[in-house]
């Protein structure tokens, strides 16, 4: 597992492979803050119907908002964040056989975008990510190194989990959507997805995750103290600003489609820096893979035609892996029409 960058990313001179064409280059690595992005209020004294209307509005404009006051608590964060460090602190071969006790490959951790054979430029990243409901089911899986990693996560997933759903009811309410609509098969199988982001020589050639929009209802992210997630708005790149315990929370795909197109998936990436580590904890929230995802029936109409086809989950998801980095034949394989 030479491969993993977190094992030799203390290289002088970036190598060749990482090196991204010049048109995806990042080049600046400045984080304009300018647009921030919404940061919304989730404590119990404020007025729901304004939160909703809060996050339809940002969920419109811009794909993302931030989340304070939302019920997590500030230590449970803390110890989340140093495990996963923790994790991708072990020796290489550690962190392997942490990740073999699944002979269906569940639990995985691989660098770079996955495809490492056969992407043509390689990501500064590596990542952990495993299943995290049902945790009878998953967590015998997990890592059993750093010792407290299983309870850490598990009581993390569950916390995030409740926030998820908290979150999908109001948005199910913004979009006049019976409050359960996404209670059942849409978020079935949460993924934790553990990014981590080792100092890298030169970040203005290279990119920790390249632009892309998420395979998920939303995914909700704790993206620690470090800079480095960036959203696409306007034909721009603006930063997103850590804010201390708060989630980033985004529009993924697959409520873009049930939305049909209301709420747009955004686009983001991730940069490097030359000083710090960045470990940051994503939440996808997921449809298990028979749940067909299609746009909400109540939403569609003479004026409001389907523009996403129904697809099994399992089927966008294969696509998605294959296709992530060609937007436009994605959006091709889950639109209505073919032209
Ligand atoms: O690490 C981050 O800030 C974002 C990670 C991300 O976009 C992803 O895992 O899809
Ligand atoms: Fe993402």
């Amino acid at each position: 597992m030479e491969k993993l960058v977190s094992s030799w990313f203390e290289v002088e001179l970036l190598p060749e492979p990482y090196v991204f064409p010049p048109e995806k280059r990042p080049g600046k690595v400045s984080f304009p803050l300018g647009k921030s992005i919404p940061v919304l209020d989730l404590g119990s004294s404020n007025d729901q119907n304004e939160t909703i209307q809060q996050i339809m509005k940002a969920s419109e404009e811009f794909g993302f908002f931030q989340v304070i006051n939302h019920g997590v608590s500030k230590d449970l964060i803390d110890d989340t964040m140093n495990v996963a460090r923790e994790f991708h602190a072990m020796p290489a071969q550690d962190k392997v056989n942490e990740c073999s006790k699944d002979p269906n490959g569940s639990c995985k951790l691989y660098t770079s975008s996955g495809n490492y054979d056969t992407e043509e430029v390689h990501y500064w990243r590596d990542c952990l990510t495993h299943p995290c409901y049902s945790l009878e089911e998953y967590m015998q899986f997990w890592p059993a190194k750093p010792t407290k990693y299983r309870e850490v996560v598990s009581r993390y997933s569950v916390e995030v989990r409740k926030l998820g759903s908290r979150i999908l009811e109001l948005i199910s309410e913004g979009l006049k959507l019976r409050t359960s609509y996404f209670s059942s098969g849409l978020n079935e199988s949460p993924t934790i997805v553990i990014n981590h982001y080792p100092p890298c020589a030169d970040p203005t050639l290279t990119l920790g995750i390249p632009k892309h929009r998420d395979p998920t209802v939303i995914t909700i992210l704790l993206q620690g103290d470090v800079h480095g997630l960036q959203v696409f708005k306007d034909s721009e790149w603006i930063g997103v600003e850590p804010l201390p315990h708060a989630f980033v929370v985004n529009i993924g795909y697959v409520l873009q489609i049930v939305s049909n197109g209301k709420l747009k998936g955004a686009d983001h990436r991730v940069m490097t820096n030359s000083s710090h580590a960045r470990t940051t904890i994503s939440v996808f929230v997921h449809p298990s893979s028979e749940t067909i995802i299609e746009p909400a029936k109540s939403l569609l109409n003479a004026s409001n035609p389907p523009i996403y086809r129904a697809l099994k989950f399992k089927d966008f998801q294969n696509e998605f892996l294959s296709k992530a980095a060609d937007a436009e034949a994605l959006h091709q394989f889950i639109s209505s029409t073919t032209d």
